[in-house]
């Protein structure tokens, strides 16, 4: 599965710990990240992360563009909600292709764990291959 990774400044620290924890899944799967996150995560384990441009530069759209495209299956997006970012329109654009693709969207730990559990039962088989295709038009 092609799956992108990304957190704000000060979920970072969060989202490392949570690839070094799922690794032995992760390892498994097609990386993507904005620049930043992808750096920090390259550096702390021995993964490969296709890494865009840092979400403030365009990241998080190139990342979108790959939904649009049907070619990104499952997005990890540790978003800090306490901090004002400055391409807050990216981010919202970003989640609407999400939900515009079906695409399954973690924004928190808690729900990247759920979601990481399900593609390690075997849960996100119907995904695998048809990214957004139940929204085919
Ligand atoms: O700002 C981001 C997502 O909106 C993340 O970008 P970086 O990974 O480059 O810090």
């Amino acid at each position: 599965m092609n799956i992108a990774l990304i957190a704000h400044d000060d979920k970072k620290d969060d989202l490392v710990r949570f690839v070094t924890a799922y690794l032995d899944i992760f390892k498994d799967h097609t990386l993507f990240a904005t620049g930043t996150t992808g750096k920090r995560i390259m550096e702390a384990t021995q993964l490969s992360v296709q890494r865009f441009q840092s979400g403030p530069l365009g990241g998080d759209q190139e990342i979108g563009a790959l939904i649009a495209k049907k070619e990104m299956d499952m997005v990890i997006f540790f978003r800090d909600p306490l901090t004002a970012q400055p391409h807050e329109p990216d981010v919202t654009a970003l989640v609407r292709l999400c939900d515009v693709y079906s695409i399954p969207l973690a924004t928190n730990m808690g729900t990247a764990e759920v979601l990481i559990r399900g593609m390690k039962y075997g849960l996100m088989e119907w995904l695998e291959g048809n990214p957004g295709e139940n929204n085919e038009s």
